[in-house]
Parts: C-alpha cells; structure tokens; sequence
C-alpha cells in the first residue's frame, strides 16, 4: 500500500505544490497521513514539496539569528528543561556591562537579528527596566532587530518592550494538546501563555511559536502516566498545527523534545529528528510564506542540513565560537566550547556548500516591517 505522496503522480504532486503555493488549506487526513510517511523515497518527495514553496517566497535566501541566553535563572519547573528552578545546575545572569561587549563581537558577524532569551528570572520579571536595558544596549551597540523571549510577562511589560525596540516576540506553545501542555509546563496557564503572545502581536511587535515533538515515549520519572493518545506526536501535531494558526504567528517552530539530566524527563527515549522534519514541511505547507527556523539548539549544523532541506529558511541558535553562554537543548553541552561549531561563520560557510545565501538584511527587515503593519 502506498503512502501520501507514493501514490501520487507528477501532475498531481506538481499540482500539490501549486495548490500549497496559493494558500490552499491541507485538511487533518492529509496532515495524518505525511505524518505517517516512512518511505525514503516518499519523505525525499515531501521535503522537496516544502523547498519549492519555501523557493516561490523566498528564493534561497537564510535568515541567521544570534542567540544570547543572558540568564538560566528560572523560577518554573518545565518538566522537559534543563534550566527548571529544580535542577540543581550552575547558572549564570550576565550584566549590562558583558551585554555591550557581546553585542560588540556579534554585531558584524552577519547575523540578521539578536534573540535576547532568559528563564523567567525575577530579577527581570519583578523588574522590567532590567531588560528593557538589554533591549536598549542591544539596539544600540548592534543596530540589528532585536528578538526577546522573556517567558510570559503581561501587557504593560510587552509595550514596554516594544517601545525599547523589542522586534519579535518568542513564546512557544509547545503543545495545544492541553493536557499534555499541563505535564509539560507545570502549573503554568495555557491561556496566559497563549494570552501574551496575542498580546505582542496586538502591541505591533512579531510572534513565533512553536511546538515539540518527541513525547509518544514519555516516561515521568515520578512514575506518573499519561494517555498514550495525548502524548501521540501525530495527534498533538495535528492539534497544536491548527493551535498555532490561531494568532497568524509571523515566525513556526518545531523542535525535538531531548531529555535533559536532573529533570522529571530524564529518563524519556531520546526520539529521532524523523518527526521535526515532517512537521517542518507541514509547517511549510501550512505557513507558506513565514519564517521557519532550523535550529543549531538541537543537532547542530548536521542537523541545520536536514531541516533546510524540509523547507525550513532561518538558523538560529547561533552561538560565537568562544561564547561562554548555554544553548537551551544544548545537543553540544559536553562539548569543550572551541570545538562547539554554532558560529555564523561556520553556517554560512555551509549554506553556500548547499547553494543557499545569507539573505540580504534589507529583505529581512521588510518581511519584519511587512508583518508588524
Ligand atoms: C526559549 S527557551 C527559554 C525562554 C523562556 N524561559 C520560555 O520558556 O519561553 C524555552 C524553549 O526552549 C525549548 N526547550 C526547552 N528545553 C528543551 C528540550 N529539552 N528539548 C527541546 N526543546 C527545549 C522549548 O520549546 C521552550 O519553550
Ligand atoms: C530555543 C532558543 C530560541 C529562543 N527564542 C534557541 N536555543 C533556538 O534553538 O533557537
Ligand atoms: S522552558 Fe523557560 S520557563 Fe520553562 S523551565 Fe525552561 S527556562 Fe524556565
């Protein structure tokens, strides 16, 4: 029996990419279905479906973000992290001070835009000019758009942000399964979440959202179970696909769940990338014309490779070679940092192997501009 897109003949599959090309929406069957394709031959002709329509929008231009995670303070208990106010990890909060010196070394590497990222630290949630100067001191030294991803703040701090010159709002959902999400971000609200995300889009700043996958083999080290059926990354795919549509986000993600030691998902199965590359072609498929990044967070520059060939057009994640700063998944934790390759260097070096391009900064602040009007 054959599959999706097996069956399929050349005008047909041609006439998939044209129908996707022109907003035509998929319906849950066919979601189900690339889902569940296994077919080398038949996943080849899906990512090759997802790089035509990311071609018709944005040739075969890459957008690279720099990432700082400039506090791994957190006060929630995200079953699946690292940073869990549990974990008992050294962290670290950089000053101002280290702040400006970075952005001095990243600010002509190439990069497009700096993510600004933290734990929900209350040295900035409690006190909101504590990022807002970052925000500042980063607009300053770098010139760049500015990401945040600050966790969920209210309505007050996110104009606040944008009024510093935060430019895109980073708040991922990580399920629309929500009883999945309750045993995923403990005794945080969906709505709330949800709620903030509105909120930036509302104040004129950029979303993204995203969502993991990686969970069919969950195993709670508690001892606690769940439905089989909540934790399906199909079925939650399905789900938070539809979930993320809801806010017209202007940046989608998905990531692989990798366990993280010290955590309450210490013990999950590690799943493969299969799944993060088909949900990045749905999510092509879905989001024709948004930024889809392949992030450096969970396989590196390997795994860059395989995510722009699923259709996705941003790096991010990127780190400069001699940085002392995390990752969030940190796939190259027990790397020695000199040989952590996460410089935009080493990315655009290997985008031009693949016969891609840096993208232009001035098409990259339009998509910006276009989607804050
Ligand atoms: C951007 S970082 C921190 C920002 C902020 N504290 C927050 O939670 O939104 C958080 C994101 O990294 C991702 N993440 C965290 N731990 C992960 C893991 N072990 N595997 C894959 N993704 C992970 C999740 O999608 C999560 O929303
Ligand atoms: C998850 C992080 C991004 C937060 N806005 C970063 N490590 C990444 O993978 O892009
Ligand atoms: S995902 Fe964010 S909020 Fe959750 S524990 Fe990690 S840093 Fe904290």
């Amino acid at each position: 029996m054959g599959d999706f897109f097996s069956e399929m003949s050349d005008a047909e599959y041609n006439q998939f990419i044209e129908d996707i090309i022109s907003k035509k929406p998929l319906t849950d069957e066919m979601i189900r279905a690339m889902l569940s394709v296994t077919d080398r031959n038949s996943l080849k002709k899906m990512y090759d479906a997802a790089v035509s329509v990311k071609e018709r929008y944005f040739g075969n231009d890459v957008y690279l973000y720099s990432f700082v995670y400039f506090s791994t303070y957190c006060k929630n208990q995200c079953a699946f992290c690292y940073y869990n106010a549990k974990n008992k990890i050294d962290r670290y909060r950089i000053t101002p001070e280290e702040l400006r010196e970075m952005c001095g070394e990243l600010k002509n590497t190439g990069v497009h835009m700096i993510d600004l990222t933290m734990g929900e630290d209350p040295h900035f949630h409690n006190t909101p000019e504590n990022l807002l100067e970052f925000v500042r001191i980063t607009k300053e030294v770098t010139g760049l758009p500015v990401m945040v991803s600050p966790g969920v703040v209210d309505n007050d701090f996110i104009c606040a942000l944008q009024e510093a010159g935060a430019d895109f709002f980073a708040l991922y959902q990580e399920t629309y399964q929500e009883e999945l999400y309750g045993k995923l971000r403990v005794g945080q609200s969906f709505e709330e979440r949800a709620a903030a995300r509105n909120n930036a889009k509302a104040a004129g700043i950029c979303i993204e959202d995203g969502i993991l996958t990686g969970f069919s083999k969950m195993k709670m080290s508690n001892g606690e179970t769940i439905n089989p059926s909540v934790s399906d990354d199909i079925e939650s795919a399905i789900v938070s696909i539809h979930g993320m549509q809801k806010a017209d986000p202007d940046q989608v993600r998905v990531m692989t769940f990798e366990p993280q030691p010290g955590t309450p998902l210490a013990e999950t199965t590690q799943a493969s990338d299969l799944m993060e590359l088909k949900v990045i072609s749905i999510l092509r498929f879905v989001f024709p014309d948004r930024l889809i990044p392949a992030s450096l967070d969970v396989a590196g520059i390997p795994g860059m490779v395989d995510r722009l060939n699923a259709g996705a057009n941003v790096v991010t994640s990127i780190i400069s070679a001699d940085s002392k700063l995390e990752g969030v998944v940190n796939f190259d934790r027990d790397v020695s940092l000199n040989e952590r390759q996460r410089d935009a260097k080493s990315v655009i070096e290997k985008l031009h192997e693949m016969g891609l391009e840096r993208g232009s900064q001035e098409s990259f602040e339009a998509y910006l501009n276009r989607s804050k009007s």
